[in-house]
């Protein structure tokens, strides 16, 4: 009696190769070449297989030039290159949107503030004590009043970079606001106070990235006592959930704008403005 082997011999090149025409199913390589001396029914396979005729189909006519050239294994080189090239933009697309949902899901479910008939309704007015906490007005007031109290050029040195770093966080986030322009969730309450007209859009939370950036940057110049370092950390954390909680943003905006915010830190320091560019900026505008 013939064994399966004898009648089923595996391909040279190492790829198992086979059909079904014995009642056996084996695997079909679509990245090594159909060995010439295959029989004539798996070429035809080859052919009349919807996948592989797709793909086929699909070849662009330089490729398909490229491979009448060459020999069979360079068309066999080519369908692995051209999958890599077809599946991998629809594989991101849908990891993509399924992030999203994801994002979407778990940020309507943490919205337990946004409104007072919410879950945890009545820890809404807290949560928006932290939201004006880490508002630009706040920040920037507070800025401008320290600048202008300090009496050492230290002091004015910290406090007018930081005022800077806050002006360019505005318009950071602004720009990517308007390119992005995603939406705030459906279940926020647009209640809240002195935005600009790129505050309908949620990405990234302006909130977090300026919670990210004056989080480094008081605790690379201001703040040095661990608990409050601590304390620093902890309020930058929560404004981040309460952006969530509220219903203001979802779950990736705080993420990137925490990311953001981090990096615009690097750049403010990159741009430090020390008294003597000051003072040569002010000489070249007097
Ligand atoms: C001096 C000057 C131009 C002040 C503008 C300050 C201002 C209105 C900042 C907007 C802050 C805000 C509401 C940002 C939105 O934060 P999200 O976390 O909701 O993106």
């Amino acid at each position: 009696m013939p064994s399966p082997k004898a009648k089923n011999p595996v391909r040279s090149g190492g790829s198992p190769v086979l059909g079904s025409s014995n009642g056996r199913y084996e695997f079909m390589s679509l990245t090594k070449p159909l060995n010439r001396s295959s029989p004539p029914h798996l070429h035809q396979r080859q052919g009349s297989d919807p996948t592989t005729a797709r793909l086929r189909a699909s070849e662009s006519p330089t490729r398909r030039r490229g491979s009448s050239s060459s020999t069979g294994s360079g068309s066999g080189q080519g369908l692995s290159e051209e999958d890599g090239i077809r599946l991998n933009p629809s594989f991101i697309r849908v990891a993509l949107s399924s992030l999203l949902a994801i994002d979407l899901w778990m940020s309507k479910r943490l919205g337990v503030c946004a409104c007072e008939d919410s879950s945890w309704g009545s820890v809404r007015p807290l949560m928006k004590l932290i939201e004006i906490s880490g508002h630009g007005i706040p920040w920037l007031a507070g800025t401008a009043y320290c600048l202008y109290k300090s009496d050492s050029a230290t002091g004015q040195e910290v406090m007018l970079n930081l005022f800077m770093g806050l002006l360019l966080d505005l318009v950071l986030v602004g720009i990517v606001k308007a390119v992005v322009r995603r939406r705030r969730p459906t279940h926020n309450r647009m209640d809240m106070f002195a935005t600009f007209s790129v505050d309908r859009y949620s990405f990234p939370s302006g909130h977090a990235t300026r919670a990210a950036m004056c989080g480094r940057f008081l605790l690379a110049h201001l703040v040095l006592a661990a608990p409050l370092r601590v304390l620093v950390l902890l309020w930058a954390a929560l404004v981040g959930l309460s952006r969530v909680l509220l219903g203001r943003h979802n779950v990736t905006d705080v993420m990137f704008g925490f990311w953001m915010g981090y990096c615009q830190y690097n750049l403010v320091e990159m741009l430090w403005l020390s008294p003597q560019t000051l003072q040569g900026l002010l000489g070249q505008l007097a």
